[in-house]
């Protein structure tokens, strides 16, 4: 039987996401921290454990059949793979940042000035755009610190909440591009390979379309049922049971959990009682 080979990040801020990932699909991975290759026991795959930088060509090239990786990696190694899906974790900005006593003039401030970064490519694309000549000094880490010790006039590098930019005393002024991390594969699969994949993403899915979604039940007074009803209309329609108590019936249905909390009031003052949300773990539409 074929395998499809996944490569993850090592360690870093990839890692644990990724490893969730692959648990929330049902795919266990036997145990060894410092191997650098893990077959799952149930699934036909087998991880890959790389530096995130390593990724995309590692895919490109056919070492690994799949990766998951910062869409930044991505866009900066400009590698030929394919985007399967995007996975909505690990999201960021890469953002140009000046020192904060800077007054911000639109992208030709940067003319002529000297710009720190791990993303060389990215930001050089985004100079030709704006046809700004600037100098670009590539350093592998630490880039919030570049201005602060003279070795650049500015920084182009990833941003979340901006507490790196302020603790080193920098303001963002231009957002270049957002990232997220993505499922990429190589272009060249083989047909058993993609039969594998297209049982991941089948999976991925089924994970993604439960989020948010909780499973209610209540009982409620017969009487009340058609009101109470209309407030869940669930997937289809609810579930009705008539409960051993006459004139009561146990309602279940499938709700986002932000209107559960839009409606709740309402359905206690229908009358509805004993009322449990359970979490849901997978759903197939
Ligand atoms: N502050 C952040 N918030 C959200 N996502 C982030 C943040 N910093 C980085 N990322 C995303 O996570 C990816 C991995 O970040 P990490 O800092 O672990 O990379 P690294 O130091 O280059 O790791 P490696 O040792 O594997 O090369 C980044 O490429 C980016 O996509
Ligand atoms: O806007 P913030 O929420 O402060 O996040 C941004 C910082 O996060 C990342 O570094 P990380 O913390 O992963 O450390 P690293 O320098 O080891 O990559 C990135 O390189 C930024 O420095
Ligand atoms: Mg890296």
């Amino acid at each position: 039987m074929k395998t499809l080979r996944i490569a993850i990040q090592t360690k870093g801020r990839l890692n644990q996401d990724s490893i969730q990932l692959l648990s929330d699909v049902g795919i266990q991975l036997t145990q060894g921290k410092r191997k650098l290759i893990s077959k799952a026991t149930n699934f036909p795959v087998e991880v890959l454990f790389l530096r995130d930088d390593d990724i995309p060509k590692t895919v490109a090239d056919g070492i690994a059949d799949v990766g998951i990786v910062g869409e930044n990696e991505v866009l900066e190694k400009r590698e030929a793979v394919n985007i399967a899906k995007r996975l909505g974790f690990s999201k960021c900005r890469l953002s140009l940042a000046i020192p904060k006593s800077e007054t911000y003039t639109g992208p030709i401030w940067f003319k002529n000035k000297t710009i720190a970064t791990s993303y060389p490519k990215i930001l050089e694309r985004y100079l030709d755009d704006n046809m700004v000549n600037s100098s670009i000094h590539e350093i592998s880490g630490s880039v919030e610190v570049a201005p602060s010790i003279g070795l650049a006039d500015a920084i182009f590098d990833i941003v979340s909440s901006g507490s790196t930019l302020i603790s080193n005393n920098l303001k963002e002024v231009e957002i270049v591009t957002k990232s997220e991390a993505l499922l990429i594969t190589n272009r060249e699969l083989s047909n058993e390979k993609l039969y594998i994949l297209q049982d991941l993403l089948f999976r991925l899915d089924t994970v993604e379309t439960a989020k948010g979604k909780k499973y209610i039940m209540l009982n409620a007074p017969n009487l009340r049922l058609e009101e109470i009803k209309s407030l869940l209309p669930g997937m289809k329609s609810p579930t009705i049971i008539p409960l051993a108590k006459e004139g009561w019936s146990s309602l279940h249905s499938v709700i986002d959990e932000p209107q559960f909390w839009g409606i709740i009031k309402e359905l206690k003052d229908l009358g509805s009682e004993s009322i449990l949300m359970l979490p849901i773990e997978k759903m197939i539409l």
